[in-house]
């Protein structure tokens, strides 16, 4: 397949993503080069760093009783940097990247210092003590649940409570009395309350005295700006502002601006690690390319084949393409669940919980699957038309999906089944492996038409990390042959999946999880912890699967195949995933895993083929590519 060349625009757009997951500051705007002379720091992390213990951090005892009860022992570095500076009552902009423990980096010293006002008796009363404001209800969710955690064996009562657009004003009003020391909202929640008077803006001026913005770098994207704006007269002065990002965008510089004074930022990357990783080490990033029609028979075999480690968080540009290989899968009796927007918001955190306690191992998301083109008319109508809320709540919800910022536990592999619109997509998406230092993979199927925008990824992570070779290598573990073996039957039932079918699963998901959404919501309020009430994956279709597809007969598998199938499961069990681990936490497993891993050093396609990237069909060595690009 011909490779594109790196065109000059392409150069200046992996610029602007260098720049916006990098941060080199030198948007206008950055707080780098800003007005207020604030105490800049950037924190790089260069040499071998010593590890730090919550100990020695000097925490309350009952949240490191929290945190030992989730195996969690050790500080990570964005902790370790960000909890005293907090402690020590800073302004504080942190940036680091997905899964590297922002949240707890917050959470703890926050927690801690109210625990320690609340047994002095000097709690503020009229309105909550601390705000946390996340972009999206989801969000919402997992920030008060890892809260209410670490809560957990406080005897002072801290009350936490989260407070979305989806409640009605007298939920909200009864969330509110009290009132709670620290409120979980989205900006225009928390706007739209006090519009309503629900919070009297005099009353937060008493009482506030931290805010957290938390993946600041998609506040903006979801439209937040007016609504921060409208509260920023009701912030005390003498109130702590931090902001945790993952990337560094003019978008964070712009709320740095507005929010914060004197900020001490902190900009992190792993420590011992090149200071310039946009995807942690510890994720081995691999790409195949076929035709788009060929692109179930792919992911068919890699699953069925058992080429790849779960949990398998797939991603696809659409809701329809979502379903299509949701039925696709099922008829090959491998059950996985869809994630997307047009669900009811109760079903959607539930199917997250339930992915992350491993009732099922393929979830289908859909993201930000916007085109350039909509995203610039996008741009240009807001600048047009001013919309109603709900219209915005409900463009956001399907516009941004669900998975930005989630914290999915223990995904081993991501597929982009369809790729993102831009790097900058990528790097959120393949942000849910990988997580708190544990081992991952990626895999993305890349068409011909999608090669320009894979070029541009691959050009955009070589920049970022001042590397000439290819950061993305080829899938080794998947032989044509394997893919031949199962063409034949992958065609057929591809073409029994109707654009009928797929509205008829639509229907039928959203009228299931509707029907979900009514009993989880009583449930759940006795029983928060039960997550076995439903099932997420359950069959679409009621037809039967015939056993010739349920079961690939052994004559078709080739000995490669069944070789690199047994060596991945060997692989898994070597990590101790064989067996679901059900709500069991983990903490940081030590090093990242590669010697323990057959990626790197098997490959189906044997030695010439994992040497010579240049033999693959009709495709010239990237690297030169680069190199000539680049001259
Ligand atoms: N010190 C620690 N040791 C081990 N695990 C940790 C530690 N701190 C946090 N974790 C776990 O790491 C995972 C990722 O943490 P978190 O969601 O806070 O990452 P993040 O940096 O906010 O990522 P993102 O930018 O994608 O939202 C969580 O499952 C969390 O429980």
């Amino acid at each position: 397949m011909p490779r594109a060349k790196p065109t000059p625009e392409m150069e200046e757009e992996a610029e602007e993503v260098r720049q916006e997951v990098e941060g080199t500051g030198e948007a206008d705007g950055s707080p780098d080069a800003g007005d207020g002379g604030g105490e800049e720091e950037g924190k790089e992390e260069e040499e071998e760093e010593k590890e730090v213990s919550f100990d020695e951090l000097g925490l309350d005892e009952q949240l490191k009783r929290a945190l030992r009860k989730k195996g969690i022992a050790k500080a990570t570095p964005i902790q370790k940097e960000a909890i005293p500076l907090i402690l020590e009552g800073k302004d504080v902009v942190a940036k680091a990247k997905t899964g590297s423990g922002k949240t707890f980096a917050y959470l703890l010293p926050l927690l801690h210092e109210l625990l320690k006002l609340s047994s002095e008796g000097r709690i503020r009363k009229p309105a909550p003590n601390a705000f946390i404001l996340v972009p999206t209800r989801e969000l919402c969710q997992q920030v008060y649940n890892e809260a209410s955690s670490l809560l957990e064996f406080c005897t002072s009562k801290l009350k936490v409570v989260q407070v979305t657009a989806s409640m009605s004003d007298k939920d909200i009003t009864v969330a509110l009395s009290g009132p709670p020391n620290i409120l979980v909202s989205t900006p225009a929640c928390v706007a739209t309350c006090i519009s309503k008077g629900i919070m009297r803006g005099s009353s937060i001026k008493e009482s506030l005295s931290m805010m957290i913005l938390d993946e600041a770098d998609l506040l903006l994207s979801y439209r937040c700006e007016d609504d921060l704006k409208a509260l920023i007269p009701h912030i005390p002065r003498s109130c702590q502002s931090i902001l945790m990002s993952a990337t560094s965008s003019p978008d964070v510089d712009k709320l740095t601006k507005l929010l914060l004074h004197n900020p001490f930022i902190l900009t992190l990357t792993e420590v011992g690690r090149a200071k310039d990783d946009v995807i942690p080490k510890n994720v081995q990033q691999f790409w195949i390319s076929c035709d788009a029609k060929d692109k179930m028979l792919h992911i068919l075999a890699l699953l069925k084949f058992e080429l790849i480690q779960k949990k398998v968080l797939i991603f696809v540009n659409s809701i329809d393409a979502a379903f299509r290989l949701r039925l696709f899968l099922e008829k090959f009796g491998i059950r996985s669940a869809v994630l997307n927007a047009e669900l009811p918001q109760n079903s959607r955190l539930h199917i997250i919980e339930a992915f992350n306690a491993r009732l099922f191992d393929y979830l289908i998301a859909t993201d930000d699957a916007k085109t350039k083109e909509e995203k610039q008319t996008d741009k240009e109508n807001k600048k047009e038309t001013r919309v109603s809320r709900k219209h915005l709540q409900q463009t956001l919800d399907a516009e941004f999906g669900v998975v930005r910022g989630i914290d999915f536990k223990n995904v081993f592999t991501v597929v982009n089944f369809d790729m993102p619109p831009d790097p900058a997509g990528y790097v959120h998406r393949i942000g849910r492996t990988g997580r708190a230092n544990k081992t991952g993979a990626s895999i993305s199927l890349v068409s011909a038409e999608e090669h320009s925008t894979f070029e541009e990824i691959e050009h955009m992570l070589q920049e970022v990390e001042k590397k000439d070779t290819d950061c993305i290598s080829p899938f080794p573990l998947l032989t044509k042959d394997a893919v031949e073996s199962l063409r034949y039957r992958a065609h057929d039932v591809a073409r029994s999946v109707t654009t009928r079918d797929i509205q008829e699963a639509r229907r039928q998901d959203i009228k299931n999880e509707i029907l979900n959404s009514e009993k989880l919501k009583s449930h759940f309020e006795e029983n928060p912890r039960d997550l076995d009430l439903l099932k997420h994956d359950k069959l679409l279709s009621n037809k039967e699967i015939p056993a010739h597809l349920r079961d690939v007969p052994d004559y078709l598998i080739d000995p490669k195949t069944k070789e690199a199938s047994n060596v991945v499961k060997l692989s898994r069990a070597a990590m101790g995933i064989d067996k679901p681990q059900r709500r069991k936490r983990q903490g940081f497993k030590g090093g990242s895993g590669k010697s323990r891993d057959p990626l790197r050093t098997f490959s189906a396609e044997g030695k010439s083929r994992r040497r010579g990237r240049k033999d693959r069909e009709g495709e010239p060595d990237r690297r030169k590519k680069s190199k000539k690009a680049e001259s």
